[in-house]
């Protein structure tokens, strides 16, 4: 057994401890499971090359918002703020397979004008787009993230993503892409200001 699985709150309180030694095994025993030869030349590093990817790949299960939202300023600015075309990579955790896409951020700042990096934002879509997922659940947890922790007026995110699972395999329909949104605050309670996000976004 390896360790309990985590509760939700749970989830990157602390960095990930990837047992690289299971993670090798296992590779093993699949490609051993599909009929090929673990130890040819082509798959010999194999096993340890994917437990390499996979603490890379799922390194957002040792983060948590805070870890990446370090920096917030006091600006004078308290309209919308909107990060378009956030390139996001994740790996579907029904068949771990990639799925990825766009991610649009944006959010209205409280009265005091707190706001972080621009960065921070994109930092933040990593730290849910690198655990198994699916795209509503890291949809909305990038949404409450924000909510949480720069307490502004409103958030709106939006992704458009391409499953995998859905192209290469299974039903194979290659382009079909998945649109999630997230409305909280403003975005959620006033048309217009969603309206006006959406525009931005769908532009
Ligand atoms: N809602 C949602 N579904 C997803 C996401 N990623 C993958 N899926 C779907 O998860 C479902 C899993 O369905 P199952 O019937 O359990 O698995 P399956 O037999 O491999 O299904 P097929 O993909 O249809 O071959 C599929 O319909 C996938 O398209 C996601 O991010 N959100
Ligand atoms: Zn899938």
């Amino acid at each position: 057994m390896g360790r309990e699985p985590l509760e939700d709150d749970e989830i990157g309180r602390e960095p990930l401890q990837v047992d690289h030694a299971r993670i090798e095994k296992a590779v093993r025993e699949i490609l051993i499971a599909i009929g090929e030869d673990p130890d040819r030349d082509g798959l010999q590093d194999t096993p340890a090359r994917v437990a390499r990817a996979y603490s890379e790949q799922f390194a957002g299960l040792g983060q948590v918002p805070e870890d990446v939202l370090t920096k917030v300023f006091d600006v004078d600015h308290d309209e919308m703020i909107l990060v378009r075309d956030i390139e996001v990579y994740s790996t579907c955790e029904h068949h771990l397979v990639p799925f990825h896409g766009l991610a649009h951020v944006g959010y209205i700042p409280n009265d005091k004008g707190q706001v972080t990096g621009l960065s921070k934002l994109a930092r933040l879509v990593d730290v849910y787009a690198r655990r198994p997922q699916v795209q509503e659940r890291m949809t909305s947890q990038i949404a409450d993230a924000l909510m949480r922790v720069l307490e502004p007026r409103g958030v709106i995110v939006v992704i458009e993503c391409e499953h995998l699972c859905m192209t290469m395999r299974g039903v194979r329909k290659p382009g079909a892409k998945t649109t999630t949104s997230a409305v909280r605050g403003m975005f959620r309670d006033s048309d217009k200001t969603r309206a006006e996000a959406m525009a931005l976004i769908l532009r």
